[in-house]
């Protein structure tokens, strides 16, 4: 029995296209998954998906080998999503106590309080914490159940890089703890810092999935450039090792590559290193190579 099981699921929004299209994803009890892809990438309906809040237009959605909605109602859920508000004039305490009674088997509020690094701020209210404090009080509120399988929709948006650190030390806590983690992010640095596993998500597709290593290995791409020399050396470029797309702008020829070793020694080979340039890409571009969309200029 898996802790997160989805069979071909898909969703639209009302009006709109696909925003999950036929995703299939099972996550085993203590692994912590990184959902890495761009903005609209089908993120965040995949995680509503998981937590019920959301049904499935197609397909199937189980936790914990039943129903979502029977592993939410038993507090086996604990969720921090993007959006959602907490009460401004509550103090801190006053809400983990009021969660506290709510769940059946929560964790002291003391130990959510530390484990949020929330110290010394039981007694503020919440619009008197910082953006970071909010977003460390609102995974108080995800933990403090002692969920067994924890969601979190890009939690550290809102966090300085400091705040960052002190966040992902408290959630690595939470796992080493024997718990399941999924978390979303844009960010590919992000994901594999604190994830076993990263699943990548493109226009509501799950297009890569495996290990850190695997997946950064697929989607490092890089920059190449050389000064254009006009030497009739019209063409070819496409076709050296590793590139994946060819352009021509102010005066040097651009490639992009998933092996830049390779495309250097074949440029040198060829008698065209000229000013060299070689830079990381970006994500977007990555993305793009993954799905296949990065075509030469
Ligand atoms: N409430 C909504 N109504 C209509 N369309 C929506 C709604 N929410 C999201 N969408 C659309 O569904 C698609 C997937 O959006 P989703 O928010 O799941 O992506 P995401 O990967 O979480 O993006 P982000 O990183 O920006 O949060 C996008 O095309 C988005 O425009």
């Amino acid at each position: 029995m898996s802790t997160v099981e989805l069979d071909r699921v898909s969703y639209a929004y009302r009006g709109g296209g696909l925003a999950v299209r036929d995703v299939s994803l099972r996550i085993e009890a203590g692994e912590v998954v990184a959902m890495l892809g761009p903005n609209g990438a089908g993120k965040s309906t995949t995680l509503l998906l998981l937590l019920g809040m959301l049904p499935p237009r197609t397909g199937t959605a189980k936790l914990f080998g039943g129903p979502v909605a029977r592993a939410v109602a038993d507090g086996r859920v604990g969720a921090m999503p993007q959006a959602g508000g907490v009460p401004p004039r509550s103090s801190v305490r006053d809400l983990l106590e009021f969660l506290h009674a709510v769940y059946p088997r929560p964790m002291p509020v003391a130990e959510a309080i530390a484990l949020a690094d929330l110290d010394g701020l039981a007694g503020r209210t919440v619009e008197r914490l910082s953006g970071g404090q909010q977003q460390r009080l609102r995974f108080a509120m995800a933990v403090i159940g002692r969920p067994d399988l924890l969601i979190l929709d890009e939690p550290t948006a809102a966090l300085d890089v400091q705040s960052r650190r002190a966040f992902w030390a408290a959630i690595r806590g939470y796992a080493a703890q024997g718990r399941t983690v999924l978390f979303s992010t844009h960010y590919l640095e992000e994901a594999d810092d604190n994830a076993d596993r990263i699943v990548v998500l493109d226009r509501g597709r799950v297009i890569a999935d495996g290990t850190a290593t695997s997946v950064k290995r697929m989607v490092t791409v890089r920059t190449v450039s050389v000064a254009d020399q006009e030497s009739g050396q019209d063409g070819g470029f496409e076709r050296l090792p590793g590139v994946v797309a060819v352009a021509r702008r102010d005066g040097r020829v651009v490639l992009t590559t998933t092996d830049s070793d390779a495309t250097v020694l074949a440029l040198a080979a060829a008698g065209l290193l000229r000013d060299l340039e070689v830079v990381g890409a970006g994500l977007e571009d990555a993305f793009l190579t993954l799905t296949g969309n990065l075509s030469g200029v």
